[in-house]
């Protein structure tokens, strides 16, 4: 039994993740949540996925102030220093935010978790997964109109992209419908089409690029340990290749569909951890999907092409090159479109790891564009709203284009700084134009 006022280290708390021993910090406390996460009403998968971790950021992020009360008699002790960056709790420009977009909610008499439409951009996205694969492989369209499956591999890879952007993202985000068994539903079905793990996207996105957006040696995609091969932030080491980074940034770009295809299983399930991410031991059930999704992915694009109809293997790896580049372009282009520029902050905690306040880096990291259009909100999974996506992950990305002019004029009042430009290629441009600049030697005019 441990006592309630017992201090723990950073230490203690890690060895505490698993679903036997299961506790959180929150704000210097900490919890033993191993009987509530039966209960927990966001399911358990997230709530074992966060444990043995300092999950303040995350937690606030996405709850009501009020749902802290619900843990104060789970409460063991305290924690004795953080790993992890702390901002200031509940600022006037957040209580505002929330004030305002809960009115919002409250004035049209809607759930920010229920969007019904959303089956629509779903459906699209499968339904063009399997009508391209049909296309692919059909062998007669194949020998008659030789051109048409190569198309059908593009949009295939367009499809892959959608369901990302779609059925991955609000799964992980559980910002559709108020049930965790939709949320697993949505990104299983992702899981099953792309070859990739949401397991481990939920560890590199929901826990750590977003409650630590562009933050240096936090968010994943920041890292000065890691220098990577692409130089974007004054932290990573100088490495001479950089110097052609603004050329080969396009095939790089390509291949990360392939690359993390290969990599993410290992990641998950041999290093268990995504880069700075360590992922907790995994139940049975993650191994059990892990192993279906990789014969589904790979029954898909190997097994039934090549035994039984009957094409052969450069055939189906040239069809694949195309869909997985294109895909890969894609996703790449908006996902560093929205946050790569110069224009967004790169913060850093100070000496005693204090942050400023998160939703104002949050809107201030972002990078919006084309706000208005819907034919670029429905082709960027609306992240062309970037800002009010990171502030609001758990709304229905439905309701973004209503709710960014309230989320705007709310930062006019306080003073924070709105990113917004009038199209993805005037983001892009500003993207390229960063790796340009962070492609010249330090001291040598950067
Ligand atoms: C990605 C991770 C998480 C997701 C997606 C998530 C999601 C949710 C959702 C959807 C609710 C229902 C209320 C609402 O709609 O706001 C909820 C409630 C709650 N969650 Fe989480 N949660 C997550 C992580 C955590 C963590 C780390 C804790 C800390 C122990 C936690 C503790 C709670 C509590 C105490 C409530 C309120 C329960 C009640 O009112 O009875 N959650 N969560």
């Amino acid at each position: 039994m441990v006592e309630s006022n017992q201090r723990f280290t950073i230490e203690q708390l890690r060895s505490a993740g698993t679903s036997e021993r299961a506790w959180v910090a929150i704000r210097g406390k900490v919890y033993d949540v191993t009987e509530f996460a039966a209960r927990h009403p966001g399911g358990r998968d997230f709530l074992m996925a966060t444990v043995g971790r300092d999950a303040t950021a995350m937690f606030e992020s996405l709850h009501d102030p009020k749902a802290i009360k619900v843990l104060a008699k789970r409460q063991i002790g305290t924690l004795i220093e953080s790993d992890m960056p702390q901002y200031p709790t509940q600022t006037p420009f957040q209580v505002e935010l929330r004030k305002n977009v809960a009115d919002y909610f409250k004035r049209v008499g809607k759930h920010p978790r229920n969007a019904p439409w959303m089956i629509v951009p779903y459906a699209v996205s499968i339904g063009v997964y399997f009508t391209s694969y049909f296309i692919m492989f059909s062998p007669t369209i194949c020998r008659e109109l030789k051109l048409l499956p190569w198309i059908a591999a593009l949009f295939h890879g367009w499809s892959s992209a959608m369901i990302g952007l779609y059925l991955l993202h609000d799964g992980c985000h559980a910002s559709f419908t108020q049930t965790p068994l939709v949320w697993d539903i949505m990104r299983r079905i992702s899981d099953l089409l792309t070859g990739l793990s949401s397991h481990l996207w939920i560890h590199e996105h929901v826990l750590g690029h977003h409650p630590f957006t562009n933050v240096v040696d936090f968010d994943p995609d920041v890292l000065t340990s890691n220098a990577g091969i692409i130089r974007y932030h004054e932290s990573q080491a100088w490495l001479s290749l950089y110097s052609w980074q603004s050329y080969y940034i396009f095939p790089l770009y390509a291949q990360a569909a392939f690359k993390r295809q290969i990599s993410e299983w290992y990641q998950l399930f041999v290093d268990r951890k995504f880069k700075n991410i360590p992922i907790n031991p995994l139940p049975l059930k993650e191994y059990l999907w892990g192993g279906t999704s990789f014969l589904s992915f790979i029954t898909l694009r190997l097994v039934l092409p090549y035994y039984f109809l009957k094409f052969n293997l450069l055939r189906i790896f040239l069809t694949y090159a195309c869909c997985n580049n294109f895909w890969s372009l894609y996703l790449t282009f908006v996902f560093q479109a929205s946050r790569v520029t110069d224009e967004v902050t790169w913060p850093k905690p100070d000496k005693g790891n204090q942050m400023q306040d998160w939703a104002k880096l949050q809107i201030e990291s972002s990078m919006d564009f084309a706000h208005g259009s819907w034919f670029t909100t429905f082709m960027v999974g609306s992240l062309n709203y970037q800002a009010v996506h990171h502030l609001l992950p758990y709304v229905s990305q439905y309701y973004y284009p209503a709710l960014a002019p309230i989320v705007q004029q709310t930062c006019a009042k306080y003073n924070v700084k709105y990113n917004l430009r009038g199209s993805l290629y005037e983001a892009l441009a500003l993207h390229i134009r960063r790796l340009a600049k962070f492609s010249t030697e330090p001291g040598a005019g950067e």
